[in-house]
């Protein structure tokens, strides 16, 4: 994976909101999976969004890609209410999001996976598609452009014609990142990106996320259980507890927060020792 060069400098870092959740339920029978959150994720900053197993984090990503609709609050992306917007609409919008278990689809090739993404902005109609118009092809050929550079962007470019599942655990995980990228999102949300990673691996994820902010300029929001990782990447972290928010701001505040200890101290060994890796407890 190409490295940062020092001359690639962040767009912007504090910008105006991109997306917001405003007192944002969302309920599963009796469960309250989030209860009354509100946080900001600004234009051009990387949001660290952490908590322990059963958060909430997931279900914020959900609800912030239409999967689910929140039971009560709102969500606004630039400005303007999600409602009760599709995913594929919410997608053109420019949210774009990776899954926790990688999702992609084995049997075709890295390209062809993501060209699903690059499709996304795609106008033409069956019609266009079985009679092959103009319009058709050229936004055909628009997509495949994207996606190579893309995966060029994520060191893929070599393994474009190889299937999906013969890639590598790392490659699986970049290339699901490539295909949301390809969709040309304003905002990048990354669901667990480092699992599964040994260290080595951690610190290109970490090098990655970076350029994808400072070179592509998207904002990015990142659940992730690594602390070291999540803390040295993020410019600010939110932090969930049983569906409610407890603490957000500056990694070094959160990471010293009396509540934010708590909770990770109340949770299971993995968690704690996670955090513990910080040395700050
Ligand atoms: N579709 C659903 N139906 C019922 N309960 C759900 C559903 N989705 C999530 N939950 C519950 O909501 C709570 C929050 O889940 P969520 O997956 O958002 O947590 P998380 O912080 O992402 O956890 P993890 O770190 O383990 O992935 C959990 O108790 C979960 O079981």
């Amino acid at each position: 994976m190409p490295s940062t060069s020092v001359s690639e400098q962040p767009v912007t870092r504090n910008g105006a909101a991109l997306l917001s959740l405003d007192d944002v339920s969302i309920q599963f029978g009796g469960l309250k999976a989030l209860d009354g959150v509100s946080f900001d994720v600004r234009e051009g900053e990387i949001l660290g969004l952490i908590g322990p197993n059963g958060a909430g984090k997931t279900t914020c990503f959900n609800v912030m890609t239409g999967v689910y609709q929140p039971t009560s609050g709102e969500v606004r992306f630039a400005g303007e209410p999600l409602g009760r917007r599709k995913r594929f609409a919410i997608t053109r919008l420019g949210i774009a999001r990776t899954f926790q278990n990688i999702r992609l689809f084995g049997n075709m090739t890295a390209l062809e996976n993501v060209l699903v993404g690059a499709d996304a902005h795609h106008r033409t109609n069956v019609i266009d598609a079985l009679v092959r118009s103009p319009r058709h092809r050229r936004e055909e050929r628009e997509g495949e452009e994207t996606a190579r550079e893309v995966m060029k962007f994520l060191g893929l470019e070599r393994r474009a014609d190889e299937l999906a599942r013969n890639l590598s655990y790392g490659e699986q995980r970049r290339l699901e990142i490539a295909r949301a990228m390809a969709t040309k999102p304003r905002l990048l949300c990354l669901d667990e990106p480092a699992a599964g990673f040994n260290p080595a691996e951690k610190a290109q994820l970490m090098d990655l996320i970076r350029r994808i902010r400072d070179v592509r300029g998207l904002t990015v929001l990142l659940i992730e259980h690594d602390m070291g990782l999540v803390m040295g990447v993020s410019d600010r972290v939110a932090v969930l507890e049983f569906g409610r928010k407890i603490a957000e701001g500056a990694p070094v505040d959160v990471r010293n927060d009396p509540a934010v200890i708590a909770a990770y101290l109340g949770t299971e060994a993995d968690d704690a020792g996670e955090f513990d890796q910080e040395g700050d407890l």
